[in-house]
This record gives structure tokens, C-alpha cells and sequence, in this order.
């Protein structure tokens, strides 16, 4: 049930519950999984009542908890619901609301790099709409603080409110609270915190949480005296986000150090942290980039989901993966971890499952972080593993390589025959519709090569039971793949050799051409910067293997972008070898599809006049800083339609 204190808050805010009753409220708030059965109306009665008790320091459920509800409810439900997309609002006070000086919003998470970095390509793009170097935008990272959000004009402080209207609590000033370090008033917006270690020692007999406490500082009502004490002991302050310890440096410092730099801001400050923020500085680009309701686009939010849980083992079972390697993924007892219900989780190889006792009934302890499928961190409990003999797949024998079990079977494996022929397709990129739903289809009526689903027609696609609109989509699909530029690299690491990844492919393109691979010795492959001899050894094997289908579909015409750039390649073309820069907006085409277009003829091309640039290529509104850079660098700065002449030739 509802302590005296949730239920007084509750009056306050003008919450009435009417679509669920007390003891179901209650109820819901303990398994938050049973919210799926909840009406839509009594949903969002429970996240409003939640959020209310929340932002008033008498949270019922924990915030993993609320996020789970939260996301995997709400938004499955009614992804367009106006929670999902304005600020929670608080409604813990009050008083006369008053519009604040500058929005304060929520913030956009990201719980993975990648994340981070579609963040980052959405900033470069910004920063190329503006013309300016992406290589000189600054990111600043700052601890997350996780304490009570407060905006100070000077004069007055405010509550986060909704975001666009807050309550006057300038009484926290007058009683005593200081700004974090000495700092002084009017540094905008920050948050109410109180010291984490003072709070172990002085406060946790007398408040159930620090937001407990933080609520309390901020209330009409009469400080307790241990609250009136932190305050002088500044151990509770307010803290601007401008005077954070920070890190800042541009992408290529942040991105290629990204994880030591979220560790070492993360425990900079002695208060609670939930994430790191990482925001740019450059005031044009905030400006551009704008907000929505919720948040502003240049800032994000990094958050890590690194809870914990011991969970049972229900089965091991084996998949085949597209190299014959066998995956062992245990079947779990259903748990939630921070705010996911999960049920499976993958052991590295069969050789953990062996040694470390991973069988049905073993206890294991469970780490998520992010988003990602969760691993095996530690087994708790041993039990009897259960080793598969046969591939799941094809039943071919299994056989032990290193640590791996592995089907042989690779011609007629059914299930890494299908698992190429996705990966052909999703490593392409430049198509849709290929999924695993249409591959196992199409398996199914005896398509086992790209090279045969190259030669489909869409009254053969129907035939084998695609809807006409379908199959006539699934056709212009291969068409677009094959006329739609993409980079010799990518198309070679589709066919999925082993070691022959993106990165791989790319390299070993800078060096030779496409057509001279299948001809090289495993000691020109050496030669290559970053082959080592195993993998060269690995490499020219695998090339082997492929060359049949290779041929195949290079005679289909695919429109191949060369890496070559060396000028001995094509000593003819002018661009050749050049190193171009692209600025303003451009007619021919968009900026990205130029930039393939400069490389195809052998030219390499950079983001930032630098000493080296041998043209700067002006589009429309292109600004003054760029060219004024191009100038004292003795750059030849050339028109779009200069441009488009040279490459002609
Ligand atoms: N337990 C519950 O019942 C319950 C209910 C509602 C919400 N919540 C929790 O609240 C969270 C959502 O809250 P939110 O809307 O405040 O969003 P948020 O967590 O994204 O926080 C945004 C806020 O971060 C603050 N911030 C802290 N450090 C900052 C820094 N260095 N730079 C800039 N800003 C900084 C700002 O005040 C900003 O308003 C969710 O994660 C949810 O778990 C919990
Ligand atoms: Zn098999």
C-alpha cells in the first residue's frame, strides 16, 4: 500500500486515481511485468502516478523498473503517446508556475557506442550544412548528475516544471544551500545534489534515498534539522552543469578513446551519476540542430546497463552459424535486468560450455549491457552440459576446431547456406527485403546461391508464394543493387570469406584490384599492411573457395567503385591521386554521393583544408572561414561546374 507521505503528494498534485485502485497501483508496482495485461487508460495512469511520486522523492518503483514499463509498454503500445515525447512533467509542487528563461528538456539516450556515434554523424552532417570542419567541432562530456534539475537566473530559481514552465524555488537560496565550489549565482542550469559520502555517513538512518533527500531541501515544508545541517556543511548544493569537471576534444580524440573517457568522467564528482552527457560547444550548430519536445539534438545522454542478475539455466541448445561454427545459447529462467526481460543469453563456444558446467539446471550469473544479446559473465553453479554430436542444422557430424564445434557440412548445411545468403545481401547495404523470412523461403523452393536469386523473375518470386506487389519489389531490388554505386570493398566482403571482413577487404583493395586477388600468393598477401601469415594463409583459401560464385556475379555488372588511387592506376585522369575537399551545397548531387564519385576516379577526399589539399570544391553558401583557410594555404579553389568539366575528361 501507499505510505501516508505518497498518498499526501498525491493530494497535492491534484492525482486522483481512477482507473486503477490503490491495491492494483501497488500491485503493478511490484512486478512490473504483469503491466502488459493493463488497460491503456490504467497504464498511463501508472506511469503518471509513478512519475509524480518520483520527482517528489517517494518513487514507488526503481527507475530500471519504470524504464522497462516505460519503454517496452508505452512504446509498444502507443509509440506516439505525448509522454514518450515531451519532459515528465513534475508535479510535486505547489505555487505559481512561471516560464523559465530557456527550455530545460529531457535527454536522448544511448546505451552502445554505435549509438554514439549515428549521434556523431548527425552532428557531422550539421557541420557540414554550416561548412564547417567537422575535425574542429568540440564535444565536451560531463558527469550525468542524478540529483534534482533546477535552473538559476540570478535571481530566481526554477524547477524543471515541463520543461518550458517551472516553479519559483528560490527559497532553497535563502535557506542556506551554496553553489557547488564557491561558484556564484546565475550560471543557469544545474541540479540540487547532495555529497554521496555524506550522505552514507550523516543522512541514510534518516532518508530512504538521496532523492528523498533532495526533496525534502527543496519543500515548502520545514527543514529537518539533519537537512539543515548538510546544507551548511555544503555537503548538499546546487551545481551548475557550465562549472562540471568536463572532457573535450573533437571526434576522432573522443571516439578513438571513448571508453576511457566515459570511465574516468564518470567518477569524477562525488554525488550520484546516472550516464555522462556528451553535448558539442559550437553555438551555430546547437542552434541548427534545434531541439524536439523531449531533447536537444546536440546532446545525448550515455547510459550503461551494467546490473547483474543469477539466473537459471533452462537448456544449451546448439545453432549453426554461417561459417559452420556452432553457437551455444543457454534457454534462461525469464528475468528482468535493468528494464529488458530476458530470456536467452550465448556462451563464447562449446569449449566454455564443456570446462565451465554450463548445462540445464546450472546458475549463472548474467550481465546486460546495453542492448546487446547478454553474456555469460561467471557460472555460479555447475551442472552436467550436454555436448551436441550433429550439427542442428544438417546433422552432418560436428568436429572440434580449437575451441569450436564446428559442421563441415558447408555446401548443404542448411542453415549456413541461409545464413549466407543474408549476410551477402545486408553486408551490400544498397537494397531491401532480403531478411531472413524471404532467404528461408527461398531456400525453401531450392535457391541455394546469390547467383540464382540474381536470376529470379517476379513471376518465378510468385510462384513460390510472394504477394505480386512483392515480388515485383523484391526484382527491382536486385536491379538497384547492382546499379547503385558501392565501394569494391564492401561487395567483396559480402561473399563473407573468413577474415575477410569490411575492414580486411579494404585493405587489401587499397593494394590490388579486385580482378588481380584470386591470382595473389599468400606472401604478396603478407605484403599487405595488417595480414599477418596465419590470416594470409586463412585468406587465399578462402578466396579460393568463392571464386566460382565471384565470377558469377561480376560478370552481373554491379557498379563497383575502385579503391585504387594510386596515379600509376589511371595515370589518364586528371583528379587522379588528388586530394579534394567538398564545401557549400552542391546541384550535382548530394555531398556523400560525390565524394564516391571523386574517389572512383582515383582522387582522395578530405573533410578540412589542410597544407596538403590540392582543390577545395565550392558549392552554394559556402563560408568565408573555408576559403579564407583555402587561400593561405595556396589551395586551388575550383567551382562545382569547373568540377564537374575535369571529371569528364
Ligand atoms: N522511479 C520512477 O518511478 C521514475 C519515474 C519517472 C522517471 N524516472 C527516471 O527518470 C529518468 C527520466 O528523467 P528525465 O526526464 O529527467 O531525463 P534524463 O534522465 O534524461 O535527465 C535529463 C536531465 O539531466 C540533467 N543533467 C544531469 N547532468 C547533466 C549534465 N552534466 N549536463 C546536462 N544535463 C544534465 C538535466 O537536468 C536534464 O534535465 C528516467 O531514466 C527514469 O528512470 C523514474
Ligand atoms: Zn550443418
Amino acid at each position: 500500500m501507499l505510505t501516508q507521505e505518497q498518498k499526501e503528494l498525491l493530494a497535492r498534485s491534484g492525482l486522483q486515481l481512477n482507473h486503477l485502485d490503490e491495491k492494483k497501483l501497488c500491485h503493478i508496482a511490484k512486478h512490473p511485468e504483469l503491466s502488459k495485461d493493463l488497460t491503456d487508460s490504467e497504464l498511463i495512469e501508472f506511469l503518471t502516478v509513478a512519475n509524480a511520486l518520483y520527482r517528489g522523492g517517494v518513487a514507488m518503483i526503481s527507475d530500471a523498473d519504470y524504464d522497462f514499463v516505460f519503454q517496452t509498454e508505452l512504446r509498444k503500445r502507443q509509440p506516439n503517446h505525448p509522454l514518450l515525447h515531451t519532459v515528465e512533467p513534475e508535479s510535486a509542487f505547489t505555487g505559481k508556475t512561471v516560464e523559465l528563461p530557456v527550455h530545460m528538456l529531457s535527454t536522448d539516450k544511448a546505451y552502445s557506442f554505435k549509438e554514439i556515434e549515428r549521434w556523431a554523424g548527425r552532428i557531422e552532417k550539421a557541420a557540414t550544412a554550416l561548412n564547417k570542419p567537422f575535425a574542429d567541432i568540440v564535444f565536451r562530456v560531463t558527469p550525468k548528475l542524478d540529483g534534482y534539475a533546477a535552473y538559476d537566473d540570478g535571481q530566481t530559481l526554477y524547477t524543471r516544471g515541463d520543461g518550458r514552465r517551472g516553479t519559483d524555488i528560490s527559497r532553497v537560496f535563502d535557506r542556506g544551500l551554496n553553489v557547488a565550489n564557491g561558484g556564484k549565482r546565475g550560471m543557469g542550469a544545474g541540479e540540487i545534489v547532495i555529497s554521496k559520502s555524506y550522505f552514507q555517513r550523516h543522512l541514510a538512518e534518516h532518508f530512504d534515498n538521496a532523492r528523498n533527500f533532495q526533496a525534502s531541501v527543496i519543500k515548502e515544508k520545514q527543514l529537518e534539522a539533519h537537512a539543515e545541517q548538510a546544507i551548511r556543511d555544503k555537503a548538499a548544493v546546487f551545481y551548475p552543469f557550465a562549472q562540471l569537471p568536463d572532457w573535450t576534444g573533437n571526434w576522432e580524440q573522443l571516439s578513438s578513446q571513448f571508453k576511457d573517457i566515459i570511465e574516468s568522467i564518470w567518477h569524477k564528482v562525488d554525488y550520484d551519476v546516472d550516464g555522462v552527457i556528451l553535448e558539442i560547444t559550437d553555438a551555430e550548430i546547437k542552434e541548427y540542430m534545434g531541439a524536439t519536445r523531449h531533447h536537444h539534438r546536440w546532446q545525448i545522454a550515455f547510459k550503461e546497463n551494467v546490473e547483474t542478475a543469477e539466473v537459471e539455466v533452462l537448456n544449451v541448445t546448439p545453432q549453426t552459424s554461417r561459417s559452420g561454427r556452432i553457437t551455444p545459447v543457454a534457454e534462461l529462467e525469464p528475468t528482468r535486468l535493468s528494464g529488458a526481460l530476458l530470456s536467452r543469453a550465448t556462451a563464447h563456444h562449446y569449449k566454455m560450455v564443456l570446462h565451465k558446467g554450463i548445462g540445464p539446471g546450472a546458475i549463472i550469473r548474467l550481465a546486460r549491457s546495453g542492448e546487446v544479446i547478454p553474456k555469460i559473465e561467471e557460472v555460479i553453479l555447475e551442472a552436467e552440459p550436454q555436448i551436441p554430436t550433429h550439427c542442428p542444422s544438417c546433422g552432418h557430424e560436428l568436429v572440434w576446431d580449437n575451441d569450436f564445434l564446428i559442421c563441415t557440412n558447408n555446401l548443404e548445411c542448411p542453415a549456413q547456406i541461409t545464413h549466407s545468403l543474408e549476410h551477402f545481401f545486408r553486408v551490400l547495404k544498397n537494397n531491401d527485403g532480403f531478411g531472413p523470412a524471404t532467404i528461408r523461403k527461398l531456400y525453401d523452393h531450392d535457391i541455394r546461391s546469390v547467383d540464382a536469386i540474381y536470376q529470379l523473375t517476379a513471376e518465378q518470386f510468385e510462384a513460390m508464394g510472394f504477394g505480386p506487389k512483392q515480388s515485383q519489389n523484391l526484382v527491382d531490388q536486385l536491379e538497384r543493387s547492382r546499379s547503385e554505386a558501392i565501394e569494391d570493398w564492401r561487395f567483396l566482403a559480402a561473399f563473407g570469406v573468413f577474415r575477410m571482413g569490411l575492414g580486411n577487404c579494404e585493405k587489401l583493395l587499397s593494394h590490388y584490384r579486385l580482378t588481380e586477388i584470386f591470382e595473389l600468393t599468400e606472401q604478396d598477401i603478407v605484403g599487405v599492411e595488417g595480414f599477418a601469415e596465419k590470416t594470409a594463409a586463412i585468406v587465399t583459401q578462402g578466396l579460393v573457395k568463392i571464386r566460382p560464385l565471384f565470377n558469377k556475379l561480376y560478370q552481373l555488372g554491379f557498379n563497383l567503385i575502385s579503391s585504387q588511387t594510386s596515379e600509376s592506376d589511371r595515370p589518364a585522369h586528371p583528379l587522379s591521386g588528388k586530394l579534394l575537399v567538398f564545401t557549400g551545397s552542391m546541384q550535382h548531387g548530394t555531398r556523400d554521393d560525390m565524394k564516391k564519385e571523386a574517389k572512383a576516379f582515383g582522387a582522395k577526399v578530405g573533410s578540412s583544408v589542410t597544407g596538403k589539399t590540392d582543390y577545395l570544391v565550392i558549392g552554394e553558401k559556402v563560408g568565408e572561414s573555408k576559403l579564407n583557410a583555402a587561400r593561405d594555404k595556396d589551395v586551388t579553389i575550383i567551382s562545382e561546374q569547373k568540377y564537374l568539366e575535369m571529371i569528364k575528361q
